[in-house]
């Protein structure tokens, strides 16, 4: 079972501290790993699908099957871009990361459809659900293929709907359960680094774009969400599993972080990692793809044997999307059209009871002393 690190508080990054309240998720907490508004996340990702837990995460229950059936069908009708949002994502160069894609499709469609009073909240994050697959692959088409997508698929899911406009064909079952499965796993995770940084900029009362455009900011950093993009290079570096061994321990002995592995707050293991995995040799199966994963149950190996650090869920994640045809640098990309959900929950838990957040330092810098005029410095 995962359970807290024993943290020392001196150690920098507020590791263990409480920060405040919340009552949409618990990690690691000692028996029950990760829970969504108390249902707990192996079982969400077997048995619920993501529009579901977005529900569950948004509304604050489980729907039923007219809440679910009327909800899948609003985010459907949200899909569509505006076309001045489409002309400003033309403008982005080919080479710019497509997080920066996502942080400036939303950032633009906050000029367009701005929140003008926060009873307008739920509006705006269902309008970012149900766009962002378009934003990214509206982009990603354009500048790869030169091509004008008008964004519509007849998929009922966003899995789907993602799958389908990136490939431009309708994606098989397995894929389409893989895909969904994912955006459930990373759906929401407490006060990791972005949805803090949501919840700091939710509590100046600012609106809800500042809010998801912080957030997407900080998911960008290969310490946080950039990992799974990081974890790819790095399997696709070695040839083979005994490359991978040899290799790995090189990295260690120099010690290279290794991306994919660890976590702030779980100990033992990442509980989303068993599902992700499991995805991750299916499809390797499906495409002749199992050389890239035994490198990276050799990597999983060296790492637990040299360090006892586990995989978190980026790492298989990684080589997952890769089986269904993903390009890398879109991997962080999904990560944020499933974590609009738990932003998105957080910062309505914040406004819901706001104090505005504003932690003191602890000053380590010179004593007080007289200013020095600049002709006698
Ligand atoms: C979905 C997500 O966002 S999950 C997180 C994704 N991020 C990554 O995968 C990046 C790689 N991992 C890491 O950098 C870290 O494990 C973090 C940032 C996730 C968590 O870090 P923390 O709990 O703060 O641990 P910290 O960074 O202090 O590391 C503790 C020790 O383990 C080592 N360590 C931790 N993670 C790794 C790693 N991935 N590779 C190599 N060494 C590691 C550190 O070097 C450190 O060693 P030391 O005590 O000899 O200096
Ligand atoms: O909680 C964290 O620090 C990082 C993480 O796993 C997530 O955001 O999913």
């Amino acid at each position: 079972m995962s359970e807290a690190k024993v943290v020392d508080k001196n150690a920098g990054g507020l590791r263990g501290q409480v920060a405040g309240q919340t009552s949409i998720c618990t990690v690691g907490k000692a028996g029950s790993g990760l829970t969504y508004r108390g249902y707990e996340i192996e079982e969400l990702a077997e048995k619920a699908t993501f529009e579901e837990v977005a529900y569950l995460l948004l509304y604050g229950k489980l729907p039923t099957q007219a809440e679910l059936d009327n909800y899948k069908q609003r985010l459907r009708s949200l899909r569509a871009l505006p076309s001045a949002l489409k002309s400003a994502l033309e403008l982005i160069p080919a080479n710019a990361h497509p997080m920066d894609v996502m942080r400036t499709g939303c950032s633009i469609l906050g000029t367009l459809e701005p929140e003008e009073t926060f009873e307008q909240q739920h509006t705006v994050a269902d309008r970012l659900l149900a766009t962002f697959p378009g934003i990214l692959c509206y982009w990603y088409r354009f500048v790869t293929y030169g091509q004008r997508i008008d964004g519509y698929t007849p998929e009922e899911s966003l899995a789907g709907h993602f799958l389908h406009m990136l490939h431009d064909k309708a994606p098989n079952e397995k894929h389409k359960r893989c895909m969904d499965a994912s955006l459930v796993l990373y759906a929401e995770h407490e006060f990791n680094a972005s949805t803090f940084t949501a919840r700091v900029c939710s509590a100046t009362l600012s609106d809800f774009y500042s809010c998801i455009t912080g957030a997407i900011g900080s998911l960008r950093g290969p310490l946080h969400g950039g990992a799974n993009e990081a974890a790819m290079a790095l399997i696709e570096k070695f040839h083979n599993a005994e490359e991978a061994t040899t290799g790995l321990k090189a990295m260690l002995e120099r010690k290279d972080k290794i991306m994919g592995f660890g976590h702030a707050v779980y100990s033992k293991y990442d509980p989303r990692n068993a599902t992700i995995k499991a995805w991750s040799k299916t499809l390797s199966e499906d495409v002749g793809g199992q050389n890239l994963y035994a490198i990276s149950e050799a990597v999983e190996k060296v790492m637990w044997d040299e360090k006892k650090l586990f995989p978190n869920l980026d790492f298989y994640s990684a080589s997952a999307y890769h089986f269904m045809g993903i390009p890398t640098p879109l991997f962080t990309p999904i990560f944020v059209m499933s974590r609009i959900t738990g932003w998105a929950a957080h910062v309505m838990e914040q406004r819901g009871n706001n104090k505005l957040i504003r932690p003191s330092a602890e000053y380590i810098g010179p004593e007080s002393r007289p200013y020095v005029t600049i002709d006698k410095r």
